[in-house]
């Protein structure tokens, strides 16, 4: 339907008002986490895949790294495997690291793909074994003791943490008009699978990228007090004490650890954004209002 004379205004008007941030943004590399809980349903994930053929076409660079832990859920839950979690990570069997992987390199990963690609886009899916892209090594976790030299240290099974990347891979496929699509699945020295949080492969991505932007999509308006409002220009003061009295908690503190290490880490901006709201990153990137909490290096 063609739009009429005032929407026609109306939408010139947007697109100018967005020429500032593409003048900034134009040419810089933007990491862009897409959670497994932001995957809701086909219209929003069209609408995300939509916006990174966008943010290609007009020459920002953007690299997808998804999750998929609902989705993981799902099929543990139908082969009777309980899902268990620690510090927001996702215990992890040899036979649930089976699952892992088919679910993210395969199901997840070729889904996003596709859908990328159905938009007008060139989109490459990677776990991290492709090309040894991500180099991992087993996470230790530990729990506070009352001996506080002697924290106990739990055993998650395959969960690894990012030790290395292999960045020519990115460069290569950027350089070719490529937008890569990681699955947070890492390669041990031995080539054991480990199972990352896509929060820390996207934080990880973004340092080694010195990525303009971390964008982590979820399914919440941002990180949040006790009271449900929305914190933003957080110090890393603020966030240790809100990790502490419990009001980050869950599948949130690989989140902020992620976004904090990211910024220290010499990213300019990370952003903690609603994955539920179309085309969230386009409002985030190209607006003044912004759509989340936002966490630059303050000090403090
Ligand atoms: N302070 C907080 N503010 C907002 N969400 C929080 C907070 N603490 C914990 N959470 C939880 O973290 C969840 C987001 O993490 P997670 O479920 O792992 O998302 P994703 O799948 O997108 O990575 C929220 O839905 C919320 O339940
Ligand atoms: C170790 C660990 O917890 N890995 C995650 C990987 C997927 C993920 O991070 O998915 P979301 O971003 O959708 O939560 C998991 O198994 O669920």
């Amino acid at each position: 339907m063609p739009l009429t004379r005032d929407a026609a205004v109306n939408t010139a008007n947007v697109l100018s008002q967005a020429l500032p941030y593409l003048q900034r943004f134009v040419g810089k590399t933007i990491v862009v986490k897409y959670g497994g809980n932001a995957m809701i349903d086909e219209e929003l994930k069209s609408s995300f895949a939509r916006d990174m053929v966008m943010l290609k076409l007009i020459g920002i660079n953007p690299i997808v790294v998804h999750g998929g832990g609902p989705q993981i859920g799902e099929l543990l839950n139908k082969l009777n495997i309980e899902s268990h979690f620690v510090n927001g990570m996702r215990v992890t069997t040899t036979e649930t690291m089976d699952v892992v992987e088919m679910v993210l390199g395969g199901l997840v990963n070729k889904s996003i793909v596709t859908l990328i690609n159905q938009n007008g886009g060139n989109a490459i899916g990677l776990t991290g074994k492709d090309g040894q892209l991500l180099h991992a090594r087993k996470l230790t976790v530990t729990k506070a003791t009352p001996d506080l030299e002697k924290p106990e240290i739990i055993d998650i099974g395959h969960v690894g943490e990012v030790s290395s990347i292999n960045v020519k891979v990115l460069e290569m496929l950027t350089n070719s008009d490529f937008i890569p699509v990681i699955a947070p699945i890492g390669v041990g020295e031995d080539g054991a699978s480990y199972n990352i949080n896509a929060d820390l492969v996207a934080g990880k991505v973004a340092e080694v990228l010195k990525a303009e932007k971390l964008i982590l999509l979820t399914n919440i308006a941002g990180l949040m007090d006790k009271q449900g409002q929305v914190l933003t220009g957080l110090s890393t003061k603020q966030v240790d004490d809100l990790i502490a009295d419990g009001t980050i908690y869950g599948g949130m503190l690989p989140k902020i650890q992620c976004a904090l290490d990211a910024v220290h880490a010499g990213v300019t901006s990370a952003h903690i954004i609603d994955g539920r709201v179309a085309h969230s990153t386009l409002l985030e990137l190209f607006t003044d209002e912004g759509v989340g909490t936002l966490i630059t290096n303050r000090k403090g």
